[in-house]
């Protein structure tokens, strides 16, 4: 199965929640003839009845969709004032945030307002939209000559930190590189003991510390240690309790003050790691941890089976940090490289 469909099926509630919302839009205004002019002027005009589902033996076969243009048979609407609105309000419904769902809408308006649209010709001009804003920001997690590099890995508590560093531990050995895991959430027992067990799965060595032991002292001993074995990464786990974000703060910072008495210029990269399906709170805590920490890119976790996707436009819109790779699963080989194209196809719908 191909990555991009993989992606696809995995995500199949954003887009189900996308694409039904973008076919409704065209199909409540203009159910029973493409070729009736849709109402222009006004709201769209709400049907008695559901829009007839097109019959299984109406629509075209592969040949046909190959061969026809795309779209040629299929229910159009004026893409006029009522029609951005409502699309405006399926995109905040995918978790867009209403800033990014309007300028997504202007764009897509753009060229096209006062012409009629079809439901797929939507789902593509909303696709190479998302695509546009995500690419700049599909950058994968840069890797320095400088040994060890130190990856800082910080976000609320369950977001999947654990399981982020144990699948990117498990890539980066795979790529022949030598990894040290720094288990620096030290108050909680099970947290160590979950990243053990992903340092098994990958095949890593996970330095901790005894519980309650301070964080900064585990991070300073692993980095001397990683140093002397000559390893190539060392990922540092931190704690993620935001309830208490001055203790958290001053943790985090000491943690940074002690790497750098080793080598000024660590962390090299502090990952905020990000569950997708808590949606527009993500944006809080990037704001959140951008303040207690230098955030130099994020990882999107849990992107399967939820309907908030689009809270990724949002993140990329908003602040443009760098989206290293998003988390489609719980198994090891179940985080990607953050692909815009594959990820804006899939997240409206799109087949192909
Ligand atoms: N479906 C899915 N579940 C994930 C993904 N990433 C992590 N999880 C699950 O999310 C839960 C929390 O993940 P952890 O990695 O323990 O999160 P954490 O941030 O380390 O949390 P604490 O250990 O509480 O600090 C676990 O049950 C993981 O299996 C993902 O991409 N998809």
């Amino acid at each position: 199965m191909s990555f991009f469909k993989k992606l696809r099926d995995k995500m199949f509630r954003s887009s189900d929640k996308i694409g039904e919302g973008l076919d409704a839009l065209v199909s409540d205004a203009a159910p029973a003839d493409p070729f009736v002019p849709a109402a222009t002027g006004g709201a769209p005009q709400a049907s008695s009845a559901p829009a007839p589902s097109q019959p299984d033996s109406a629509k075209p076969g592969l040949l046909g969709r190959l061969f026809s243009a795309p779209g040629a048979d299929e229910p159009r609407r004026e893409l006029d004032d009522a029609m951005l609105e409502s699309l405006e309000d399926v995109l905040i419904q995918a978790d867009m945030g209403v800033d990014t769902a309007l300028r997504v809408s202007a764009n897509i308006a753009e060229g096209r307002y006062g012409k009629k649209i079809s439901a797929s010709e939507l789902r593509r001009a909303l696709a190479t939209e998302v695509a546009r804003i995500m690419t700049p920001v599909a950058q994968p997690l840069p890797l320095y000559p400088t040994k060890p590099q130190v990856v800082l890995v910080v976000g609320v508590n369950g977001s999947g930190k654990t399981t982020t560093i144990g699948k990117l531990a498990s890539q980066f050995k795979a790529a022949g590189k030598s990894v040290v895991i720094a288990a620096g959430d030290t108050f909680r027992a099970a947290a160590v003991e979950q990243l053990q067990v992903w340092g098994t799965r990958a095949g890593v060595p996970v330095l901790t510390a005894p519980e309650g032991s301070d964080p900064a002292s585990l991070a300073f001993d692993a980095f001397t240690k990683a140093r002397a074995d000559g390893a190539d990464l060392l990922m540092i786990d931190t704690a993620g309790r935001l309830q208490n974000r001055a203790d958290l703060m001053e943790e985090l910072a000491k943690i940074v003050r002690v790497l750098r008495k080793v080598d000024p210029t660590a962390p090299h990269n502090t990952l905020l790691v990000l569950d997708a399906t808590t949606g527009q709170n993500a944006i809080a805590q990037v704001e959140i941890f951008r303040k207690i920490a230098d955030v130099s890119g994020l990882v999107m976790t849990k992107l399967d089976g939820t309907a908030k996707g689009g809270v990724l436009v949002s993140l990329a819109d908003k602040f443009g940090l760098p989206i290293h790779a998003i988390g489609v699963g719980e198994q090891i080989d179940d985080l990607a490289p953050f692909d815009p194209e594959d990820f804006a196809r899939a997240l409206v719908g799109l087949d192909t």
